[in-house]
């Protein structure tokens, strides 16, 4: 079997990266890491890059300039085409505000060969910011922090996401399951 999107069968050695964009609070780790649970369940290899546990580590020392979030996107859709061409299912609840920084992790997929699956988690900011789940927005709004993604940061919405997900009208399993779905429609679960 090939690990093409075309490809009708069902494949758990498939290997793909899932990108969950998002702002923060949106419930792009929530998501992960319930589709995570579903698929170890199913037989699949499946590692969730968290975007905080990346910057504990391959991103140390990096901020939130545009740069500097494009350098973070760019390491992580490196490290997740490596373990998607090698058989896992890579999921990425990771901001990535930048078309441009998405776009280029996207080609660098596919001149692999490497399912590249995006799913905007599109949680609207008033929403996310009465989730505040890191009390991001409540720091931002208090004046002890500038450069909030949706806030006073850019956040370049997908145009065409493979999948868009409006958490705010459904359960953390609803949503994990739309994602579920996605990859059973490509033949990846
Ligand atoms: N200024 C600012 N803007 C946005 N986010 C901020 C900021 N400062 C800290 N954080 C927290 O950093 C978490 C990781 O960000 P990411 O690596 O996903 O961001 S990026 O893709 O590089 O833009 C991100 O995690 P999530 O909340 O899970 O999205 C934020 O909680
Ligand atoms: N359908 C849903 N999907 C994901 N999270 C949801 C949903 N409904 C409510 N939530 C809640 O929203 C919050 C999202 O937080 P988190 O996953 O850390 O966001 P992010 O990783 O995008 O910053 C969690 O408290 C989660 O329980």
């Amino acid at each position: 079997m090939t690990n093409h999107q075309d490809d009708q069968e069902t494949d758990v050695t498939s290997g793909a990266t899932v990108w969950l964009t998002g702002l923060p609070s949106a419930g792009k780790t929530t998501i992960a890491y319930e589709l995570a649970g579903r698929l170890r369940a199913e037989g699949q290899q499946v590692e969730v890059l968290d975007g905080d546990e990346i910057r504990e580590f391959i991103s140390a020392g990096l901020g939130f300039s545009r740069e500097d979030r494009h350098t973070n996107v760019q390491r992580i859709g490196f490290v997740a085409e490596l373990l998607a061409r090698n058989g896992v299912k890579v999921l990425v609840p990771v901001i990535a505000p930048y078309a441009d920084s998405r776009d280029a992790v996207r080609k660098r997929h596919e001149a692999n060969g490497t399912t590249y699956l995006e799913i905007h988690v599109a949680t609207p900011v008033e929403v996310c910011s009465v989730r505040d789940v890191k009390g991001l927005y409540a720091k931002q709004a208090a004046g002890e922090l500038t450069g909030l993604t949706g806030v006073d940061d850019p956040y370049e919405e997908p145009e065409a996401p493979d999948l868009r997900i409006e958490s705010q009208n459904q359960t953390v399993q609803e949503s994990a399951a739309a994602v579920h779905s996605l990859l059973t429609e490509r033949g990846l679960a």
